[in-house]
């Protein structure tokens, strides 16, 4: 599976926090991450990570872009609610695709968290679905 990983600033320290906690799971996969959250992965736990542009410079657009090519599985996307972002419109769009395509999309930890232990324990299917409907 590819999963997608990102986190705003004042989330970033949760998010590596939960990727640490659910290493042997995340390792199992393909990774990627918007550069400044892949960057903090790389240097703080044993992940590999693909690292696209920093969110502002377009890396959610670039996450965006592989949900259209059905390319991404599932985005997990610690947001800050409570700060406003310069590149809002991006993430909003970002959310959108997920909606259209039908693809997970987690934006806190308990969320996460959840679709962590569903992939674990293989009720993540949607893909195949969407396959077969073409
Ligand atoms: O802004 C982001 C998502 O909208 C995250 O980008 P960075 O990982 O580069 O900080």
């Amino acid at each position: 599976m590819n999963i997608a990983l990102i986190a705003h600033d004042r989330k970033k320290d949760d998010l590596i926090q939960f990727v640490t906690a659910y290493q042997p799971i995340l390792s199992e996969h393909t990774l990627y991450a918007t550069g400044t959250t892949g960057r903090r992965i790389i240097d703080e736990t044993d992940l590999d990570v693909i690292r696209f542009q920093s969110g502002p410079l377009g890396g959610d657009q670039q996450i965006g872009a592989m949900i259209a090519q059905n390319e991404m599985d599932m985005i997990i996307f610690f947001r800050d609610p409570l700060t406003a972002q310069p590149h809002e419109p991006d993430v909003s769009a970002l959310m959108r695709l997920c909606d259209v395509y039908n693809v997970p999309l987690a934006t806190n930890m308990g969320t996460a968290e959840v679709l962590l232990k569903g992939l674990e324990q293989g009720f993540v299917n949607w893909r195949l679905i969407r396959e077969q409907r073409g």
